[in-house]
């Protein structure tokens, strides 16, 4: 089969590797499409991400989603034929992580495209029966691969306790924070605020429904918000750009009981946070990290039409052509690039 594997930073090359078989409780599945996420740009550049360093060739990707063609002996509820998302980390199921169903902080997860992990810039990868999500004929293949990122904004949504009637900002706007909208918005959220650096990211946030947009670098992030919230803040910041100012602004930002979740991962860990302004304002401050059982959730809201993710893609390439592609998303302007590999 044909695969697209990182040998050194800035160099894919389509290579042949043998078809994997599907273990006993595993599905063989044709990849459909599979979308470029920032961590794969990251690699791709820079050959690491923190800790996790390429030292072998990797298949990056792990937003994925195709066709059943086989099926491991102890797979009963999927068959040859079906569509499925794939979930790209898999867990132990044994760690007090995943005993407690918090199985995303899973110490010993295998992900995706994280070194040493194959991901799904492939023709075929053979993965866990359940953590390959059927999708109903109104789901399409790329929605499918499109539940990953969405998921993060389901998380994050979920992590933020967003209810009906409340104000969001959203920091970022970016996949993550454009698909968080989506989220929040199905959760409830009323007044959505989206900040961004990059004018077209802006547009493309009003363009999707956006109730307001600013840019940090024009007007202060905070004196806006209090501006659009008669003084008082957003009941929720979403942090989806690991900038450092937007960590600070997003704090700056929230009304006083408010919550702040942090999603994004930005280069420098450290970050000063005023802990007076946080005990005073008796702000909740959280993080977010990857997902839990939210597949479902995603493939519901995308089959009843109450989220659009697949209206945040750019443009698709075809499987010999990703290095092209990682060269395009690698654009400040663009959002999401897929790569289709099959049906
Ligand atoms: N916690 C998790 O599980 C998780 C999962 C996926 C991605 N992430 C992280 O979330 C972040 C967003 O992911 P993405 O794929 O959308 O990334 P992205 O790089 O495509 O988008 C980030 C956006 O932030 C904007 N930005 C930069 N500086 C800003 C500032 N000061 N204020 C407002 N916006 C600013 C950029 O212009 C860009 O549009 C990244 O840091 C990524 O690493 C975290
Ligand atoms: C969650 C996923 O989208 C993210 N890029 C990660 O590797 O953690």
């Amino acid at each position: 089969m044909r695969t697209a594997v990182l040998r050194e930073p800035g160099r894919l090359d389509i290579e042949d590797r043998p078809r994997p078989d599907p273990a006993p409780d595993e599905v063989l599945v044709a990849v459909g499409e599979v979308g470029i996420c920032g961590s794969d740009l990251h690699y791709y550049e820079h050959g690491r991400i923190g800790d996790y360093v390429v030292e072998n060739p990797l298949v990056l990707g792990h937003e994925s989603a195709g066709e059943v063609v086989a099926v491991g002996e102890r797979v009963t509820d999927l068959e040859p034929g079906d569509r499925v998302a794939l979930e790209p980390g898999v867990p132990c199921r044994r760690c007090a992580h995943c005993k407690r169903g918090e199985y995303n902080l899973c110490p010993d997860v295998t992900f995706m495209a994280t070194p040493p992990d194959d991901g799904a810039f492939a023709e075929y990868v053979a993965w866990p029966a359940d953590f390959a999500y059927r999708l109903p004929d109104s789901v399409s293949t790329r929605e499918g691969a499109l539940c990953e990122p969405l998921s993060v904004g389901i998380h994050v949504a979920r992590r933020a306790e967003v209810g009906v009637g409340d104000s969001v900002l959203i920091t970022g706007a970016g996949p993550i924070g454009l698909l968080a909208m989506e989220a929040v918005r199905s959760a409830g959220a009323t007044d959505i605020f989206v900040s961004d650096v990059v004018d077209a990211k802006l547009r493309r946030a009003e363009e999707r429904g956006a109730d307001a947009t600013i840019d940090p670098t024009e007007e202060d992030l905070g004196a806006a918000v209090a501006d659009a919230t008669g003084g008082e803040g957003v009941d929720v910041a979403i942090e989806a750009s690991g900038a450092k100012s937007a960590i600070a602004g997003s704090l700056d930002a929230v009304r006083r009981g408010g919550t702040v979740v942090f999603v994004g991962l930005g280069d420098e860990a450290e970050v000063p946070l005023d802990v007076l302004d946080i005990v005073d304002n008796e702000l909740d401050v959280r993080g977010s990290f990857r997902y839990r059982n939210t597949y479902p959730a995603a493939i519901e809201l995308l089959a009843d039409g109450a989220v659009d993710a697949a209206g945040i893609v750019d443009f698709e390439a075809d499987l010999e052509d990703t290095d092209d592609a990682f060269q395009r998303a690698m654009d400040p302007e663009t959002v999401k690039g897929m790569v289709r590999i099959g049906k």
